[in-house]
């Protein structure tokens, strides 16, 4: 298990570091308007598991979909604190 902070210090390490082993390196390598076409992709199946799932299938969605949001917040370098400051 890990948190919100912790992920995104995985993900940013590894693409700092390019590690050549990294789905999320080469995801970020790939640029912004495909890791966005991911965030559309698993915001839909979120929405849809929510639905039609259950809550298990649901927070099994959610959880790619916040992985892919932190996916684009690299792609863009974009920092936690960039967003936190609008929550
Ligand atoms: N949380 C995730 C995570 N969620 C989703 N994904 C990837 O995002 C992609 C999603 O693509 P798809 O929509 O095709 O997924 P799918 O297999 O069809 O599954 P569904 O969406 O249909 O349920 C897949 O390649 C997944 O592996 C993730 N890849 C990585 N992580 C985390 O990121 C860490 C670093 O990963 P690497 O960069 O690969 O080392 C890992 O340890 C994980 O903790």
């Amino acid at each position: 298990m890990k948190t919100f902070e912790e992920l995104f210090e995985e993900l940013r390490a590894k693409v700092a570091a390019g590690d050549p082993a990294s789905g999320t390196v080469k995801a970020v390598q790939g640029g912004v308007h495909s890791v966005g076409k991911k965030v559309v992709e698993e915001a839909a199946e979120a929405w849809m598991a929510a639905e039609h799932e259950g809550p298990d299938r649901a927070a099994e969605e959610i959880s790619q979909l916040l992985y892919q949001a932190q996916v684009l917040m690299l792609a863009t370098g974009i920092e936690l604190k960039d967003v936190y400051r609008h929550l």
